[in-house]
């Protein structure tokens, strides 16, 4: 099965808030940008990705990723992350009514396109699944095939009400990649540990984290 893969990307300047204390303001939209970048490119690169459509505001980021070759869907003002998903998979069947809709965060900078695959071939078993986050508490891709409808409940505490909605919660080993989303410090270190994208490697390279090299 082939699928569009839907990214949301808030404002650059408002995004990874909760990585003040790694990343000062003035580095923190390089970096919010550069996961996205990687994440895309990687989404790009999966065999069982047909095209990704990023929701988003943001002008810089929009011709980033543009560039990549991602398709712009411009956001539905002030409605939030859930609101932006729902807005870009209308979007997306829209345009193919019949297809397969997966929603993937823009904060996973160690994306593999193979480990996507496994996770999005596991999907297409179910009308609609998700897989948790590295920590266990959140979700990084919601899946819907087609006719199924994507109802995402992202934000705090998402794998619980994932799973209450009836979504099929995937339990996969050997994709850590797709799980690592980066919110903090440590989850940063995570990635870069599992090994990052360029765009990533290279708006770290200025950064000083403890435990890297150089840190
Ligand atoms: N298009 C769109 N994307 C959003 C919106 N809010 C959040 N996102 C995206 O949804 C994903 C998860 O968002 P959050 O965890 O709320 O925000 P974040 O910038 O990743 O991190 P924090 O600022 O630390 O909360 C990221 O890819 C965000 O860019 C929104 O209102 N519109
Ligand atoms: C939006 C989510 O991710 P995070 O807040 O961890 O970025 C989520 O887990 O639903």
């Amino acid at each position: 099965m082939q699928w569009t893969v839907v990214v949301p990307l808030k404002a650059l300047a408002r995004a990874k808030s909760r990585l003040s204390d790694t990343a000062a303001d003035a580095v923190r939209p390089g970096l919010a940008l550069a996961f996205a970048q990687d994440t895309v490119a990687a989404a790009l690169a999966c065999a069982a990705v047909r095209d990704v459509a990023v929701v988003t505001d943001d002008p810089v980021a929009g011709r980033a990723l543009a560039a990549l070759g991602a398709r712009i869907v411009p956001d539905e003002p002030a409605g939030g992350l859930n609101a932006a998903l729902a807005h870009g998979a209308a979007a997306v069947r829209a345009l193919r009514p019949r297809g397969a809709v997966a929603a993937l965060n823009a904060d996973l900078p160690a994306l593999r396109p193979v480990e996507l695959a496994r996770v999005l071939d596991a999907a297409a078993e179910f009308p609609r699944a998700f897989l948790p986050d590295a920590a266990e508490i959140g979700t990084t891709l919601l899946a819907a095939t087609p006719g199924g409808e994507l109802r995402p409940s992202f934000g705090p505490d998402s794998r619980a009400r994932h799973r209450a909605s009836g979504a099929v919660e995937l339990d996969l080993a050997e994709v850590p990649s797709v799980r690592q989303d980066v919110d903090t410090g440590d989850d940063l270190r995570a990635a870069l540990s599992l090994g990052v994208g360029p765009h990533t490697t290279a708006a770290t390279a200025r950064l000083l984290i403890p435990g890297q090299p150089g840190g």
